[in-house]
């Protein structure tokens, strides 16, 4: 189906508003034709010195104007109501399709290009359809009625003041070939635009810290320029076939001045006649000059759907079966059967062959070098990707079987850079579960070690914190979403890397609080420190995205070199070999 017949698929909710405004768009065109024929007999009426017939015929453009204004009004309620309808469903259609993708699909966009969609695009459809057609039908029923009007008065007349309108529909179809592809190509750079602003916002904090504002406002200024360039071949489209479309019919004004002025002369027409004929013909000038523009926008229309319905036909990839059973009872065991896992667009594979049981309520640490694959591992298990083959079972379950929302409902994830949204501290804190009691936010605070520093945050709990949270340092972050993580009271709680940012002693004094909550619920922990690590009781060792050892700290160290090679090179609290593992870990 065409871009343009699906465009008007989005009307179907509203056929009775957009027949309305159509009627009242009618109507109101109806009025307008009235005038210059009244005007017309308004004229002969003056020669014929009929006082009274004149103050009727006053009165009747009078009122053709007040009906014109009424029906004008009412189209223009009407339509906006359609128009702003279908920007609401619109979005509403979007943004329920973006949230149920899968996360693979965002790892491929840049946020700028989606946001563009959402906005730019939208906006230019809806324009279009609330507005831009009915305009259109407007302008083409104003064409038709007066077009009538004029054979009804004068035929001869109105064959020569007509002859230009197959060019300007030649024209205009020609007009719109031209400017649907430059059209999207401005969509597209304008999209180009929008995420690179978005980057630099986003970036800030990197471009200040190496004082590359220059170079970002260069790109940005080539970003800039692109559009600019673009557009101006579809201004320039604009600029010469619009006025073109205009320019026509004033060649059909010239031959009715001769031709009509001299019938006037000849006393083969009356002077009303032939002011009506003339008024008649400036009416459509009008219409035909906007068509230029209508069809602009119909082609800016089109070309936005066009990028719109690219999204929207990005079927979800994740498959969930219709009558998805709930994650059944248990206390977290996970197991890991032939696991691999290779990322979209990606050649190696992230996963490989992994068979990992981690029985329920322990605690299991993931080590291994940077890219080996364990935060992979672990986005496995909320399925936040699916495992490219093997399978993921919790409590016996396949993930890929269990409804996804009672599956994440029982899995916290905290990693090293959490996001937290522009709201207070309670409502980051009570995210998974906004009916929590200020008491429960509280609580979970003091165990992620949050209280004290929030305790002196201006309005404590009800601070607003920043977009990403910046007013907050990103040890202060993480503890707020460790505290997110234990108020979602999880089956399986996932700490990748989530104390990184707190200095020694908080994380010791988070340790001491996570060894409470951790009790009864599996945990992972992916960490490079020693100390965090030895939270475990047990460690797997991934290397390129395979499990290569598995044991306890002591046993590893003895028995597998790559750990103890991990362990040396890769935490930062490299342990003497006389000093006991507790005391390292300060516990
Ligand atoms: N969303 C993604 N799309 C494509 N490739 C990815 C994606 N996420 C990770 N990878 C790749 O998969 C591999 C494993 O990445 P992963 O994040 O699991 O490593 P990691 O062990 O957690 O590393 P680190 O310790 O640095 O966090 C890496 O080669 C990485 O480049």
């Amino acid at each position: 189906m065409s871009t343009f017949k699906r465009l008007l698929g989005f009307l179907s909710p509203y056929k009775i508003g957009v027949s309305v405004s159509f009627a009242l768009a009618a109507a109101a065109m109806v009025a307008t034709v009235a005038i210059p024929y009244l005007t017309g007999r308004a004229i002969d009426t003056t020669r014929d010195g009929d006082r009274s017939a004149l103050i009727w015929l006053a009165i009747g453009v009078g009122i053709a104007g007040l009906l014109r204004l009424a029906f004008s009004v009412g189209r223009r309620l009407v339509a906006g109501r359609v128009s702003l309808g279908v920007e609401y469903d619109l979005r509403g259609r979007l943004y329920s399709h973006l949230q149920a993708l899968e996360l693979g699909f965002f790892d491929h966009q840049q946020t700028g290009q989606l946001m563009s969609r959402v906005t730019v695009d939208l906006q230019a459809v809806r324009f279009f359809l609330g507005y831009g057609l009915i305009f259109i039908g407007q302008a083409l029923f104003t064409i038709v009625l007066a077009g009538i009007a004029m054979f009804l008065l004068e035929p001869g007349l109105a064959a020569i003041a007509l002859a230009p309108v197959p060019f300007v529909v030649v024209i205009a179809f020609r007009f719109g070939r031209r400017s649907r592809p430059a059209n999207q190509e401005v969509q597209q750079r304008v999209a180009e635009l929008t995420a690179e602003a978005e980057e630099n916002v986003s970036g800030v904090r990197v471009v200040k810290a190496f004082a590359r504002e220059e170079r970002q406002l260069e790109r940005f200024d080539h970003r800039v320029g692109r559009v600019f360039d673009q557009a101006m071949i579809a201004t320039r489209l604009q600029a010469f076939y619009a006025p073109f479309i205009g320019f026509l019919p004033n060649l059909g004004l010239a031959a009715i001045l001769f031709v009509g002025g001299r019938q006037v002369i000849d006393g083969t027409l009356t002077l009303g006649e032939f002011t009506a004929f003339y008024a008649y013909l400036l009416l459509l000038i009008g219409p035909m000059r906007m068509l230029g523009f209508l069809l602009g926008s119909a082609q800016r229309a089109t070309a936005s759907g066009a990028r719109i319905f690219q999204l929207l036909d990005r079927a979800p990839a994740m498959d969930v079966p219709a009558d998805a059973p709930p994650l059944p009872d248990g206390r977290g065991r996970v197991e890991l059967r032939g696991v691999s896992l290779a990322f979209e667009g990606s050649r190696q594979r992230a996963l490989a062959d992994v068979d990992l049981v981690v029985e329920a309520g322990s605690t299991v640490a993931l080590v291994g070098p940077t890219g080996s694959g364990k935060t992979a591992l672990v986005s496995l298990l909320p399925r936040l990707y699916d495992a490219t083959a093997g399978e993921v079972l919790i409590d016996g379950a396949n993930v890929q079987r269990v409804d996804p929302r009672s599956l994440r409902h029982e899995i916290a994830i905290v990693n090293d850079d959490p996001f937290l949204f522009s709201a207070t501290v309670h409502d980051n804190i009570a995210y998974a579960r906004p009916d929590a009691t200020r008491e429960e936010v509280e609580t979970a605070a003091r165990r992620a070690r949050a209280a004290g520093f929030v305790g002196e945050l201006p309005n404590g709990y009800d601070t607003l914190i920043g977009e990403r949270g910046l007013t907050l340092s990103g040890g202060q972050r993480q503890r707020i979403a460790i505290a997110r993580a234990l108020l979602a009271n999880p089956r399986i709680l996932v700490l990748d890397d989530a104390t990184s940012a707190v200095d020694a002693s908080t994380e010791q004094e988070i340790k001491q609080a996570l060894r409470e909550v951790m009790a009864g619920r599996t945990t992972f922990v992916i960490a490079h420190r020693l100390s965090t690590i030895s939270l475990a009781d047990e460690i797997v060792v991934l290397d390129h995205g395979r499990v290569v050892a598995r044991g306890t700290h002591d046993e590893l160290l003895d028995s597998d070199d790559f750990y103890a090679e991990v362990a040396a090179k890769g935490l930062p609290d490299r342990i003497a070999p006389d000093v006991p593992r507790e005391e390292v870990a300060g516990l």
